[in-house]
């Protein structure tokens, strides 16, 4: 039997470092045991979309307001709109029984520690600089300057993450099998442990 080392996961590291890859992984093999926080917007609702399912639709005002009060752990401005996840989304999930993991950045992760939520940190590390590059531009979802961008912000996440307790764990993510049996390391614990 196993049982999970934490109820709140942050999982952080560069983009192109291979989260995404190893969620969908964890969340296909484990398809009940996680839980997905709702997240906050201003935006009006599109055709289809359900309150408290696919966002929390807020008015401006009231989330300026509970922005101010830190009752999020972050938030951002697209084109008009405000979007964020709020503490107590996360503390839904959680209270729902699942597991929740955060697939955030660096700022995020500061922002996280800022709260009460009291995680476990993973960072996800690209072998090097230069395999990060070649995944990235192999993904083939960024234009050249986005990915220029992305490698700076990744020498900064890889610095911070060498910082002594930055972060729980680090997994390497070299080869994606034995990677992905770190990630599961990281999250569930021996019973008998
Ligand atoms: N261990 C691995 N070996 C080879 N390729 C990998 C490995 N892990 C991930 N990749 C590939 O690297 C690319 C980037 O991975 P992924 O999209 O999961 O990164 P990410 O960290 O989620 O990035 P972002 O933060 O931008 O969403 C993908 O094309 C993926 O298939």
């Amino acid at each position: 039997m196993t049982k999970a080392a934490s109820q709140i996961f942050v999982l952080s590291g560069p983009s192109g470092s291979g989260k995404s890859t190893l969620l969908k992984k964890l969340f296909s093999e484990y398809p009940d045991t996680f839980g997905f926080s709702v997240s906050h917007t201003t935006r009006q609702p599109r055709q289809g979309e359900e309150n408290g399912k696919d966002y929390h639709f807020v008015n401006k005002d009231d989330m300026i307001k509970e922005v101010a009060e830190g009752k999020f752990i972050e938030s951002a401005t697209f084109s008009g709109n405000m979007y964020g996840t709020s503490i107590k989304a996360v503390q839904d999930v959680v209270a729902r029984g699942k597991i929740c993991v955060l697939d955030i950045d660096m700022q995020g992760v500061q922002a996280v520690k800022q709260t009460t939520l009291n995680p476990r940190y993973i960072f996800v590390q690209p072998p090097s600089l230069e395999t990060l590059e070649k995944r990235l531009r192999g993904r083939g979802t960024e234009a050249e300057d986005a990915i220029l961008n992305r490698l700076a912000a990744s020498r900064r996440e890889l610095e911070y993450a060498q910082q002594p307790n930055a972060y729980d764990r680090i997994i390497i993510n070299d080869d994606l099998n034995r990677a992905y049996e770190d990630l599961k390391n990281a999250i569930f614990v021996s019973e008998s442990a």
